[in-house]
């Protein structure tokens, strides 16, 4: 798991090891790894235009000893300084003694340098930028976007809030991120995700000196870990029964799909009740069908409810019945709208329940998201005590314990209808297991929400989805993701 950590937590860490280090040595280091990740960009260094973008503070002085380096192996280096009289003296002179050239932000030619790199290096704002960016630097970000260079941005992209992701106006638009010593939030989150890019971790020896993570993400070796394949001594119910409640004469789509995804997420049993049955019969002989509620549908490990069930009062009856159970229960879309009216018949369980929802069905729970994704998420799951899988670009999963993980997979194909109901079956079929696996619901959700981003991109590779395109390809994301078949996502499928 890779651990996530806020700008102050960051902070409080480098302090000890900034006091144990030579003066300079950890910005030498932190120099070193973004000189070699921009030389690894650029290909052949010699004789390229690199431009480098300097705020007052340290993280300008990372790019200046970086730039440094890449003019060592004979880049042509030109350092673009927001504030020439509080630019980072050192790396000044490491610049100008390796050949680099210095150009005032407010000189005319500026932008035009930028326009004409090879390669921008971000260095205007780190973990100490306060607020969306001034004028002269979003001048330069926004030529920094317009130019055909690689955009690379220290530590963080200028103009991100590096705790929660939040951009307040313009933010550098990096198609990479060498980050020193630990990922911090806003790179994985919110609005910085998007202006991040592939983030490069620098390690500077900070691993001792940081606090536990309360944020995560998962990776693909850690969600195999946790979606174990079936052993010999398993049978159809071992490993956890799923019923799902979901569809109606009006929405049979969502019930057909979210079944669907529960089957082909872990094939043991799916156990459907409601108003879909023909539909879901005729799509999935596999599932065990019945048309009345879910008292009548048998015993299960876990319910997904509500999907396109509608809000009138017998789904309202069937919400209310399976959170009167002590299994685990996942909570979406129509049910999530009629649980916003009846907050407390969530506050009640003694079993897990799993809300999913998107920003507007977030909204109905009495506020609004928001930019701070991560707090949204960890308010409404420690007010209901239930876990909040927030979905969006970067889904945020939290535990009433403040336990967050952050997904990592996924594109924005996946903005398409009824791949919600696609997690929701995903979600329930790695619930219902959890039961026989101890693995805690956050996890659950988490590894559901990084399985259905993995199958969204690889259903993407053969252009636009549906979400239909998910459910086939289930199978194969499981697959890949426990390491059977090619291991690289960007490989064309078999
Ligand atoms: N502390 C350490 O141990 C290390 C820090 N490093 C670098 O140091 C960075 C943090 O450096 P600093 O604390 O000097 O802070 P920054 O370089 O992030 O920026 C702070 C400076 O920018 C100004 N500023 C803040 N918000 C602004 C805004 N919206 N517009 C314009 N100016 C604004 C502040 O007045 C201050 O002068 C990290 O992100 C990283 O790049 C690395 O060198 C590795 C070692
Ligand atoms: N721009 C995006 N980038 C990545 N994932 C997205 C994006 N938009 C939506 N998604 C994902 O697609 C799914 C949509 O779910 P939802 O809004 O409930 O759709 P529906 O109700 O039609 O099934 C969620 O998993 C969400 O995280
Ligand atoms: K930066």
């Amino acid at each position: 798991m890779i651990g996530l950590f806020t700008a102050e937590e960051v902070r409080a860490a480098e302090e000890p090891l900034l006091a144990a280090t030579p003066e300079g040595a950890l910005m030498q280091r932190a120099a070193a790894g973004l000189a070699a990740v921009c030389g690894r960009l650029l290909g052949p260094v010699y004789g390229r235009r690199v431009a480098l973008l300097v705020g007052s503070g340290n993280n300008g002085g990372d790019a200046l000893f970086a730039g440094a380096r890449l003019a060592g192996r004979g880049a042509r280096v030109t350092a673009v300084l927001l504030t020439p009289d509080r630019a980072h003296g050192a790396g000044l002179t490491a610049l100008r003694r390796s050949g680099g050239r210095v150009v005032p932000a407010r000189n005319p030619g500026a932008e035009a340098v930028v326009a004409r790199a090879d390669l921008v290096l971000d260095g205007m704002l780190g973990i100490g930028g306060r607020g969306g960016l001034r004028q002269d630097a979003a001048v330069l970000a926004r030529a920094a976007a317009a130019g055909a260079g690689i955009t690379v941005a220290v530590d963080v992209p200028s103009g991100i809030d590096a705790s929660t992701g939040e951009v307040d106006g313009v933010a550098f638009p990096a198609m990479h991120t060498v980050t020193f010593g630990a990922v911090k939030r806003g790179l994985v989150v919110g609005e910085g995700r998007g202006h991040a890019g592939q983030v490069h971790l620098v390690d500077l020896g900070l691993d001792p000196h940081l606090p536990t993570p309360t944020a995560w993400q998962l990776t693909d070796a850690d969600v195999a870990a946790r979606l174990e394949p079936p052993s010999a001594g398993d049978d159809k119910y071992s490993q956890g029964v799923v019923g799902v409640l979901a569809g109606s004469a009006a929405y049979p789509g969502a019930g057909v799909l979210c079944a669907g995804a529960a089957l082909r997420t872990r094939p043991g049993l799916v156990r459907y009740a409601g108003g879909a049955a023909d539909g879901v019969r005729a799509a999935w002989p596999e599932a065990i069908v019945t048309e009345g509620g879910p008292g009548g549908a048998g015993r299960v490990q876990a319910w997904v409810v509500g999907p396109g069930a509608g809000t009138d009062d017998a789904a309202r009856t069937v919400l209310a019945e399976v959170l009167a159970t002590d299994v685990p229960v996942l909570v979406d879309a129509d049910a999530l709208t009629l649980l916003a009216r009846e907050p407390d018949l969530v506050r009640r369980r003694s079993a897990p329940t799993v809300l999913t929802p998107h920003d507007r069905e977030f909204a109905r729970f009495g506020t609004e998201v928001g930019t701070d994704r991560i707090g949204a998420a960890r308010r409404l799951a420690a007010d209901l005590g239930a876990v909040v899988l927030l979905k969006g670009d970067a889904t945020v999963v939290a535990d009433p314990d403040g336990t967050t993980f952050v997904n990592g997979t996924g594109t924005a194909d996946l903005a398409t209808a009824g791949t919600g109901d696609v997690l929701s079956g995903i979600a329930g079929a790695v619930l219902a297991t959890s039961a026989a696996t101890g693995l805690p619901a956050v996890e659950a959700a988490a590894v559901a929400a990084h399985l259905h981003g993995r199958t969204g991109q690889l259903a993407a590779q053969r252009g636009p989805l549906v979400a239909g395109d998910l459910v086939r390809r289930l199978p194969e994301a499981v697959g890949r993701v426990r390491g059977v078949g090619p291991a690289v996502l960007g490989d064309s499928p078999a």
